[in-house]
């Protein structure tokens, strides 16, 4: 029997947990994905204009600070990443969301797996169901998933997202080194928290990169892409194409989302729960969200960095007037807090 039928045969009432939707075969909104019968509270066009645009040729350390520590979420620019690279990933990921589902569903991701072909992870926390779908990569999982989809050509999906992961790690290597920098960390402390990949640790990096797609909607205003959570990196680098859809929370009012709009050849970055614990909260993790829309499919890559799994973290604060206020903690330990808790997680910490 297969894994993926012994899955369904150990989980039949689960299956909506596990496998996506057919969106091509959906023509109206079902119950199960209906969140809500309200238009989001969209904080108007110059609130989207505000959120900084850094360029990393030459990073300004003001508005770096600013971006981290008022917004948490940045446009960058001039980051290196080759244009004809983002071009390709967005193809292939289209390539890979427009196989039918009875092809899709040979990457099944099984509920004690974290890579391959599904529902976003953090469906279990929400009765509703997301319309959206995707593919999770980490490590050498990325050929045995594609070989399953592609039996024979499986090649230039493979190369690209090599490359692609490549250029990331080295992207969210530097900016660490700029962000944490800013906070006064030293060179041997940058070392310990992003190793360089010739490092005897770097098998255990928790990065990992995962692919999203968010079908056209047929009701755009009462579905949800992703509903909203904070990351649990150090940072995330975001690709999302010219699609919007990505909102971050309003600092000043919780209530109100504000509206991520790309811009032509930036990525966005988005801090994380971790860089928020290591800055002692100075850093903001802020909760953002994916909505979709009616007429176009939007795909977004997410390359979240972090360090070695087994890497003790804590705030890191040499200001007496500014005691810590997370306790030290295992890296791995606060994965767990957050598969289990999600969006309470970084409470548990609290001093
Ligand atoms: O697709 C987007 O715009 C957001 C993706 C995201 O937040 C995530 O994958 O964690
Ligand atoms: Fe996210």
């Amino acid at each position: 029997m297969s894994s993926v039928t012994q899955l369904f045969k150990n989980n039949p009432v689960n299956r909506d947990r596990i496998i996506p939707l057919d969106f091509t075969n959906t023509k109206t909104l079902p119950d199960s994905h209906v969140w809500s019968d309200s238009e989001p509270e969209l904080e108007p066009e110059p609130m989207t204009r505000a959120i900084p645009v850094v360029s990393l040729s030459s990073p300004e350390q003001v508005l770096l600070q600013h971006a981290c520590e008022e917004w948490g979420v940045f446009h960058i620019t001039d980051h290196g990443v080759p244009h004809l690279l983002l071009q390709n990933v967005e193809c292939q990921m289209k390539r890979l969301f427009s196989l039918p589902m009875h092809r899709k569903i040979l990457a099944i991701r099984s509920p004690d797996e974290s890579t391959g072909y599904g529902v976003v992870r953090i469906s279990m926390f929400y009765d509703k169901l997301m319309w959206s779908e995707g593919f999770s990569v980490m490590g050498s999982s990325l050929r045995r998933h594609a070989t399953l989809l592609w039996p024979d050509d499986h090649t230039e999906f493979c190369n690209v997202m090599e490359e692609y992961q490549k250029a990331m790690e080295d992207l969210s290597h530097r900016l660490v080194s700029i962000v944490m920098g800013s906070l006064g960390l030293t060179h041997e402390e940058l070392r310990w928290l992003v190793p360089d990949r010739t490092g005897s640790r770097t098998d255990s990096i928790q990065s990992f990169l995962q692919l999203n797609s968010y079908p056209v909607c047929p009701d755009p205003h009462l579905a949800m892409g992703l509903a909203p959570h904070t990351d649990s990196s150090l940072l995330t680098i975001l690709y999302q194409g010219n699609i919007p859809g990505l909102e971050i929370q309003n600092p000043q009012e919780e209530s109100r989302w504000i509206g991520v709009e790309p811009i032509e050849g930036a990525l966005v970055v988005i801090m994380g729960d971790l860089s928020h614990i290591i800055s002692n909260g100075r850093f903001k993790s802020t909760m953002h969200r994916a909505v979709v829309n009616k007429t176009h499919h939007r795909v977004s890559a997410a390359y979240f960095s972090g360090p070695p799994k087994n890497l003790q973290i804590g705030p890191l604060t040499r200001d007496k007037d500014h005691p810590p206020i997370y306790r030290r903690l295992i890296w791995e330990e606060y994965l767990a807090a957050k598969a289990t808790h999600f969006n309470k997680a970084l409470t548990l910490f609290r001093c």
